[in-house]
């Protein structure tokens, strides 16, 4: 094969992988909607104490946690415990597309509805450098029981989890695992993921 023909079939092995994710997405959407809304509750609740259980949530001072919108797994109270036990707190402020920075809040008066609706950090929160975070309580569609991830399309996290060095865990309703996700070259995978009815952290991570 000449170098043209392999380029062309790296491109349409992209263009095939792009699509793939977005048929994905419209599955795991379908998936979400079989859950009632008490099953979620219950699920999240779930996945909320065994993140509190974790030495990894105890010793971290700094975390970084989505604001949770729509049918994801839900960290109001993930947010308020972290705020409570006197944690800096940050959350996403998206700035362009695909590029977001942390902002620290001090609870629900420091958001304000954001791109795509998402509550986001009021302009005057202090910026939370990537290196400061010690634990990211990361958001996605589906995940693999090994971290693997797939999000929403804005490559928002693919961007920004490389420059932090602190523990990645996923959040994910057991319904909404995968065994196998088609990856790109960018994707990142997490050190841990938490479902209502497992904990995985990958051996590599330290401090679980
Ligand atoms: N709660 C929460 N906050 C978050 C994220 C998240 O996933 N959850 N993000 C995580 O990144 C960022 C926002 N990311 C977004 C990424 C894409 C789209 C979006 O509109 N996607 C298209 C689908 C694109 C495709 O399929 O290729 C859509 O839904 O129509 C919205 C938000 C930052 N804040
Ligand atoms: N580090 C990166 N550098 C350049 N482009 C990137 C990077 N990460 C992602 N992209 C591009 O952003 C787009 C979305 O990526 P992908 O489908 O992996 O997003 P996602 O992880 O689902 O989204 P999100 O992180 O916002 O939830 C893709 O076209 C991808 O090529």
């Amino acid at each position: 094969m000449n170098m043209e023909d392999n380029q062309q079939e790296n491109r349409s092995d992209g263009l095939d992988i792009i699509a793939a994710k977005r048929c994905l997405r419209q599955e795991i959407k379908e998936r979400l909607k079989t859950l009632t809304e008490e099953e979620c509750q219950k699920a999240d609740r779930e996945i909320g104490e065994r993140l509190f259980g974790l030495e990894a949530w105890r010793e971290a001072d700094v975390v970084f946690c989505y604001v949770s919108t729509g049918r994801e797994v839900d960290t109001s109270t993930i947010i308020a415990r972290a705020l409570e036990e006197g944690k800096r707190v940050g959350v996403p402020l998206c700035t362009a597309p695909g590029v977001m920075e942390v902002r620290q809040i001090e609870g629900a008066e420091s958001l304000i509805p954001g791109l795509y609706g998402i509550p986001e950090p009021k302009r005057d929160c202090p910026l939370i450098d990537p290196e400061e975070i010690h634990l990211a309580v990361v958001p996605g569609l589906s995940f693999t029981a090994d971290g693997f991830r797939l999000g929403y399309g804005g490559g928002y996290y693919d961007r920004y989890l490389p420059r932090v060095s602190g523990l990645k865990l996923a959040l994910c309703r057991e319904k909404c695992l995968s065994s196998q996700l088609p990856t790109e070259p960018h994707d990142m995978p997490m050190d841990g993921v938490l479902t209502e009815h497992s904990t995985w952290i990958s051996f590599h991570s330290v401090k679980v």
